[in-house]
């Protein structure tokens, strides 16, 4: 992170600024330095521009490190949640451009008042940084005149056989998830992205990850979960061309501030690791339906082979046990349901019998959660074998606003 403030432009009002041209083209924050062709488009020097048609931290590749953030929005009006916004587009662009998050760096501005920017990202480079914004239902009740532009497709998750949901930890009116390779670059974005919005939203949960779950591009090797399998082999990847279709939110398919939008459903899954390393080899590959060396599927072949249901081995039983995560999790199973996961491991300390709190931060997008996250979920709930090793603690679901723009903050059209 650099510290080249831009002293003269003011946070709020900018993009009023460069909706009227005050702001030169394609300046808008006072970012420029990013605004390059090559940075715009390739991710180049581990930038991923904020600005887009798609919000960034989706389809692009998924970073190694996660901070996920769940906002409570406190009472405050319509014009000061628009305003929030704003601010948290404003210092997002800034730093996932390697800028601090002011105006003034962590070091200078005005010597009498809290700095600009917290400090702990200055010198560091922003590893990849994305930061995505999403809404929670319950943005959409009475408090901001929202109610009409909620959409249909923001439902209220069901509860699912087996939930074990703590209210700590489920819901939230706004969310954000910061990725970045470098821990103390996603933290610092959640950080400051939660200071400014002090006295108007009030973080609800958040969880840090390590390791990422999925691949979301070929070019990344699969990487594994904790309990030792390659996770994200099936995964859809940034080079699938059905790959929009399934995840971004098409003209018509809801209210039209939503086009290009996604769904994020988040769900905090606790895995039962020291259960798990009792368990053998063999039983381990039954529950998932894949090899642990290779990630093959157990119907035979390579990784990246296609899982064949309809192998039976001895006494005409399946290869993939009928109760395989990776059948009922399969589009096969489901109707065709895809979606893109970008989960993270996570590990919170450990309870008073010495076992690890861990497990996997669950995440995924799609263009409609009704068709796809929760048949799929429905499906895993009621008869998937890994159920005797995880349980669900914590959800959420978001609707993910299309990228923004220089002259229009995120989740500009729900203001319209
Ligand atoms: C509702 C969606 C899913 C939840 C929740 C979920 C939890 C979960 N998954 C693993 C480990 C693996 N999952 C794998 C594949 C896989 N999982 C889902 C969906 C959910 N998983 C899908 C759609 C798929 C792909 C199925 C397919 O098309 O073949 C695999 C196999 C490797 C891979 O393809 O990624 C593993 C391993 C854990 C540990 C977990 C909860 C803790
Ligand atoms: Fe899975």
């Amino acid at each position: 992170m650099t510290d080249d403030a831009k002293p003269g432009l003011s946070r709020r009002g900018l993009f009023g600024l460069a909706g009227a041209g005050v702001v030169g083209a394609g300046i808008g924050f006072g970012v420029d330095r990013v605004l390059t062709p090559e940075a715009s488009t390739s991710g180049a020097a581990g930038v991923y521009p904020f600005f887009g048609e798609n919000q960034a931290g989706i389809v692009t590749p998924a970073q190694d490190r996660l901070h996920f953030a769940s906002f409570d929005v406190s009472d405050i009006s319509r014009n000061e949640l628009q305003e929030l916004l704003e601010d948290w587009s404003y210092a997002a662009n800034r730093m996932t451009s390697g800028l601090g998050a002011g105006e003034f760096g962590p070091a200078d501005g005005p010597y009498d008042s809290p700095p600009d920017d917290t400090g702990e990202a200055l010198d560091l480079p922003p590893a990849g940084l994305t930061i995505t914004f999403g809404f929670g239902p319950g943005l959409f009740d009475e408090r901001f005149g929202l109610g009409g532009k909620r959409p249909e497709a923001l439902i209220d998750l069901p509860h699912f056989p087996g939930d074990a949901l703590i209210d700590g930890l489920v819901g939230g009116d706004l969310c954000i998830q910061a990725c970045s390779d470098d821990p103390q670059i996603a933290v610092h974005a959640i950080r400051n992205l939660s200071r400014i919005a002090f006295g108007r939203a009030k973080l609800r949960w958040s969880q840090l990850g390590f390791g990422r779950t999925s691949s979301t591009t070929r070019a990344q090797v699969t990487p594994r979960n904790l309990f030792g399998f390659k996770d994200g082999t099936a995964n859809l990847r940034a080079e699938d061309t059905n790959v929009g279709k399934e995840i971004w939110a098409q003209n018509g398919d809801g209210p039209a501030w939503m086009t290009g939008g996604s769904y994020l459903v988040s769900r905090k899954i606790r895995m039962t690791i020291e259960t798990w390393d009792r368990t053998s080899l063999r039983e381990q590959e039954r529950v998932i339906g894949r090899n642990k060396g290779e990630g093959a599927p157990l119907s035979g072949g390579t990784e990246f082979t296609e899982p064949d249901f309809a192998v039976t081995g001895r006494a005409d039983a399946p290869l993939i046990d009928e109760t395989a995560h990776v059948r009922l999790a399969h589009p096969e199973t489901n109707s065709g349901a895809t979606m893109l996961r970008r989960g993270y491991n996570f590990v919170d300390g450990n309870d008073d019998l010495g076992r690890l709190n861990a497990g996997l931060f669950f995440i995924c997008f799609q263009r409609d959660p009704r068709t796809q996250f929760v048949p799929v979920q429905l499906s895993l709930a009621r008869n998937d074998a890994m159920n005797e090793y995880v349980r669900h603690v914590g959800s959420g679901i978001f609707a993910v606003p299309p990228g923004a723009t220089s002259d229009r903050p995120i989740g500009a059209g729900l203001f319209g």
